[in-house]
């Protein structure tokens, strides 16, 4: 199954190189102070021009003001927005219509209740994110290492693109992947040796068991 792969929380040269290396599609760098993960729009600038043509960079912001999104517009090389925080629908079709670029909307799931909130989002977005929702009190509205119940979204029908994120590694991402059918896969802490150190080996591990779901074994 051709599955495209996001790396989210980089922010080493090293990082980017390992992330193009194994094969990512998408590069992602978190602008959040509290994360672990966190980069200054100069780190991510100067992040984002290593980057190799075909590896699309993401920008992931929380609940940000025009003053934040107007510095990482127009520093940093983005292809794509990422919206992790709070953000209603109004507010994410207008930073679509105001940055002319592509948004994905973070969506956080824990029960079957959550996803009644897709169908306003798929409307405005260009693509969605399922991610394990924060638990209450938790600094970080993603990031947490934490999956949801996948049976909720197995054979759901979207009328968007979307990524599937939450607590993923490279044991189970092939199995997420076949119970959800899910052509795009976000990690960030399943590829961690510690809480925002990237490990190259577990990146290209993570990537190559994505790329390999839903293969048939070779006789
Ligand atoms: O990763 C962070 O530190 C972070 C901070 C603030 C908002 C979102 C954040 N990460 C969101 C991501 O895109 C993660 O890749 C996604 O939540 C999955 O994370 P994980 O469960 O750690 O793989």
């Amino acid at each position: 199954m051709d599955v495209k792969v996001k790396i989210c929380g980089l922010s080493k040269p090293a990082d980017v190189e390992a992330v193009a290396k194994a094969g990512a599609a998408y590069a992602g760098f978190v602008f959040f102070p509290k994360s672990p993960r966190n980069v200054s729009v100069e780190q991510a600038r100067d992040l984002a021009v290593l980057a190799p043509v075909g590896l699309a960079k993401v920008a992931l912001v929380v609940n940000p003001d025009n003053a934040l999104l107007d510095e990482i517009c127009g520093r940093v090389a983005i292809d794509i927005l990422q919206l992790h925080g709070e953000e209603s629908p109004e507010r994410v079709a207008e930073i679509r219509s105001r940055y002319g670029l592509p948004v994905m909307k973070a969506v956080g799931v824990a029960t079957a209740e959550d996803l009644g909130q897709l169908p306003a989002y798929e409307r405005v977005c260009d693509q969605i994110l399922v991610d394990a929702k924060a638990p209450k009190g938790a600094d970080l509205p993603g990031g947490n290492g934490l999956a949801f119940d996948w049976r909720l979204i197995a054979g759901r029908r979207w009328s968007r693109p979307w990524m599937l994120a939450g607590g993923l590694t490279p044991d189970n991402v092939a199995r997420a992947v076949e119970l959800t059918g899910a052509t795009q896969v976000d990690v960030s802490s399943g590829v961690e040796s510690a809480p925002g150190q990237k490990n190259a080996g577990l990146i290209a591990e993570f990537v190559s068991a994505a790329q390999s779901a839903g293969a048939i074994p070779e006789l």
